[in-house]
């Protein structure tokens, strides 16, 4: 007989089913209540008259956790300083889509070598969000590999659908069971409406296929998700974060129903993939801000130790420390520079 299936499949590798990683790194009682101090805290900065400006910063992904180490301990200490008007979450992204083919983040490949060692990558993801939860930082991620939530999700305060996956049914379905806030990018074509699409079916009931947290196949069942809001990142036609832009994607939501909530994204295409110019977006958003507007409640910005991005794959031996192997990040100094900058530009909101 012909053989008709796994044609192309080399290995099937199995993997701790997500209640033996749970239980191999429990949650602790301080931790569940920061995270959902931290959630609703968010949920509030999102969707009330709550003026404090929602930050998700952080490196484009972390490879090396000695590095993010150092960085959740500088953000921690910056957060404490500006807390009273600037609510400080922490990029910890260890899942990456690609536009074709890359490194895919920690959880896929964590020794950095194509090993794709995906039990390791889970097991050290979930000891980093647990790290960073108890320097007193909540935590965003983006979800991407529809499994990994249920290793990790009990740890993110906050969560992003990528632009490459917003359209996707998958993800909306995944974003409607989850427990935390998630944005939703708009598309990498700048598209609008499939964001508003994407919040739409994630507030809603779904059932799809899933593991359930034994690993067994199971139909899950959600009864939606309504903490959810848009992102916008700019798109192939250029940035998307004028007040142009912001008036325009404040209509669509309101035409599809949803309330004006917008967080926009300084990296990617709203800085035309140069990291150095991230500043200057949140200086128009601030300015925005300053004139009247009520919609921006957030931005997002790609920040590391060092400045700038390196070249990968090279050898691991090689690599500069705190310096981004996916996106380009501003440095240190001028994230410092930059969030002070927003905590005073908001002082007039909190007089
Ligand atoms: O934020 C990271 C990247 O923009 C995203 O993963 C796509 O990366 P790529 O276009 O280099 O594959
Ligand atoms: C991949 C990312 O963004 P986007 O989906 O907007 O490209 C990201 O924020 O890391």
């Amino acid at each position: 007989m012909h053989k008709t299936s796994d044609i192309n499949v080399v290995e099937t590798r199995p993997l701790p089913s997500p209640a033996q990683l749970l239980a191999e790194l429990p949650k602790t009682e301080s931790q569940a209540d920061f995270i959902t101090r931290s959630r609703d805290e968010i949920n509030r900065l999102i969707f009330t008259s709550d003026r404090r400006f929602l930050l998700v910063i952080g490196p484009c992904s972390i490879h090396d956790v000695e590095a993010g180490r150092d960085y959740a301990r500088r953000l921690a200490k910056l957060s404490a300083e500006v807390s009273d008007r600037v609510m400080i979450v922490m990029r910890v992204y260890f899942e990456k889509p690609r536009t074709t083919v890359g490194w895919k983040g920690l959880v896929m490949d964590p020794h950095l070598d194509g090993s794709h060692d995906i039990a390791a990558g889970l097991r050290l993801g979930r000891a980093f969000l647990q790290e960073v939860l108890d320097l007193g930082l909540p935590t965003a991620t983006e979800f991407l590999d529809p499994i990994t939530p249920q290793y990790i999700a009990d740890l993110v305060c906050w969560g992003a659908i990528g632009a490459r996956t917003t359209e996707s049914q998958t993800h909306r379905q995944l974003a409607s069971g989850l427990s935390a806030p998630i944005g939703f990018k708009n598309g990498t074509d700048g598209g609008l409406q499939v964001a508003v699409n994407a919040i739409k079916a994630a507030s809603q009931p779904q059932t799809f296929l899933g593991v359930s947290i034994d690993g067994a196949a199971s139909a899950i069942v959600t009864k939606g998700n309504r903490n959810c809001h848009i992102v916008l990142r700019g798109g192939s036609g250029g940035p998307n974060y004028s007040a142009d832009h912001i008036a325009k994607t404040e209509a669509a939501l309101a035409k599809g129903g949803l309330p004006p909530s917008i967080m926009v994204d300084a990296s990617h295409d709203n800085s035309a993939k140069k990291p150095e110019l991230q500043p200057e977006v949140i200086r128009a958003l601030l300015a925005q801000i300053a004139a009247g507007n009520t919609s921006i409640m957030g931005a997002m910005v790609e920040s590391n130790l060092e400045a700038g991005n390196q070249a990968f794959p090279q050898p691991k031996e090689n690599l500069r420390y705190g310096v981004s192997i996916t996106d380009g990040c501003i440095g240190w100094d001028t994230t410092e520079t930059m969030v002070r900058e927003i905590h005073a530009a908001l002082a007039p909101h909190f007089a």
